[in-house]
């Protein structure tokens, strides 16, 4: 396709997701069926550009002044994409190309940015936000998320029960992989030029033989503060997808359990065949039609590891659209689930052993404090030095132990965000029951 036809088809999409409100895989998906003749790299061209100017909405429509889908595509090949005015209206004159340019969308992507538009505008987020976010960030509220606005890297673990990890890198390497610089098994592949093709990890062998697992360098770092030990009893009680099931089970080195409890039995089924590619023998799962495989842990666990659900702000980079879709009124339902499932979740942890809170959120009503009043209503618990767990896990590089170090917040937690961490947000506190 020539580069017209697919900034029409990238309007479309964008139309499909901000006025027929599709989540983006469906809106591309229905795309690609009504243009069969589009290939893979006229879809990636197109998912990019639809992304990144959702990534950017506030500021592009500030620019364009227009929140329409056309200015919002122009507007990101220009401040996005940074094409030059001649080369959008070159391609323009293509065949299937959008109408040329108004007068006034040419001067919407001749401005530069403005520093002095409000921080929902320059760091592209909600503006009920604001306050939130401040709360968070203070002064460095716009640059901590335009951070958030700016495409993710691929973040891979080695699965060391299956891999050596040497030949498990050198495999990855082939997929532009490189060592990371915070995990000790981890591998980081950067995030690929706008309009450039992510790698398609699933196609390499090491992958399909189950030597590496995709997972962002911030859930790794989370679950390595469970600084789980083999032999341990570990329950994972918002298992969902396993991510951190499977980066628990690695950490034991096949000794002692971890069990995978989720409220949602379809996102556990899920896991079986994650599982089976990973080889980790020693997970169980606790479906929660059968209750009873979870009530025989009851203050059983020697850590207990909450992955509660959350607004998933920390994931902004990977999933714009979410951003533009998060109301009040959800978080203050996740904040309602969070404290129940924090106080429920408590129960099964045997005396002296750990609870460990991680959300993928920034926000401080659903992190810090959750953990607070969470503490307040549970005496027996006291709150651990976040950092020197995961360091004492042995997952950490040196610059990953100092990076842990540097983003501890009052009380002992750790927040990762894109701007200092270059992870997704994280958030992880861990708390140990009295013996
Ligand atoms: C952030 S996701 C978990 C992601 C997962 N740990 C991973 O690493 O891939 C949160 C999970 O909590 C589950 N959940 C929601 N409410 C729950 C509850 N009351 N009890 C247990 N799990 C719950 C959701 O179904 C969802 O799978």
């Amino acid at each position: 396709m020539k580069n017209g036809g697919r900034i029409e088809a990238a309007i479309q999409v964008l139309d499909d997701i901000l006025n027929r409100h599709q989540p983006v895989k469906s809106a591309m998906r229905d795309w690609g069926k009504r243009a069969r003749y589009a290939g893979a790299k006229d879809r990636a061209w197109v998912s990019g550009l639809v992304l990144d100017s959702l990534r950017h909405r506030n500021s592009l429509a500030h620019a364009m002044q227009s929140d329409a889908p056309r200015a919002l595509i122009l507007g990101a090949l220009r401040h996005v994409w940074d094409w030059d005015l001649k080369a959008v209206e070159t391609a323009l004159k293509d065949e299937h190309a959008p109408a040329p340019l108004t007068g006034e969308e040419r001067e919407g992507l001749l401005l530069a940015p403005d520093p002095t538009a409000p921080p929902h505008i320059q760091g592209d987020f909600p503006e009920w936000l604001t306050p939130h976010l401040e709360r968070v960030f203070g002064e460095d509220l716009v640059i901590e998320t335009q951070a958030m606005s700016v495409r993710a890297p691929v973040d891979l673990r080695i699965n060391t029960l299956k891999a050596d990890p040497e030949k498990a890198g050198k495999a990855v390497k082939t997929a532009g992989g490189k060592a990371s610089e915070l995990l000790v098994n981890g591998y980081h592949i950067p995030a690929p030029d706008p309009s450039e093709r992510e790698t398609s990890l699933q196609t390499i062998p090491a992958y399909s033989k189950g030597w590496v697992e995709v997972q962002d360098a911030g859930s790794q770092i989370a679950a390595s503060a469970g600084n789980v030990q083999p032999g341990d009893n570990v329950l994972d009680y918002c298992a969902g997808g396993g991510g951190k099931t499977l980066a628990l089970a690695a950490m034991l080195e096949g000794k002692g359990q971890v069990f995978a409890y989720d409220i949602d039995g379809r996102r556990l089924s899920a896991l079986i065949p994650r599982l089976k590619r990973s080889g980790a023998h020693n997970v169980q799962l606790c479906h929660p039609k059968e209750p009873e495989s979870l009530e025989v842990l009851r203050g059983k666990m020697d850590l207990v590891f909450v992955d509660a659900p959350c607004t998933g702000t920390g994931t902004w980079r990977r999933k714009p659209d979410t951003k533009w879709r998060l109301k009040e009124s959800a978080l203050e339902k996740r904040n309602a689930e969070q404290s129940e499932i924090l106080d429920k979740a408590a129960e099964f942890v045997k005396p002296g052993g750990r609870l460990l809170y991680a959300t993928c959120s920034f926000l401080a009503e659903e992190d810090e404090d959750q953990v607070t009043s969470f503490l307040e209503r549970n005496d027996q618990f006291k709150q651990l030095d976040a950092a020197s767990e995961a360091i004492a896990s042995g997952q950490l590089t040196e610059a990953g132990a100092q990076l842990v170090r540097q983003n501890q917040i009052p009380g002992g937690a750790v927040r990762l965000t894109p701007r200092k961490a270059g992870t997704d947000g994280f958030f992880f506190a861990v708390l140990q029951k009295a013996s």
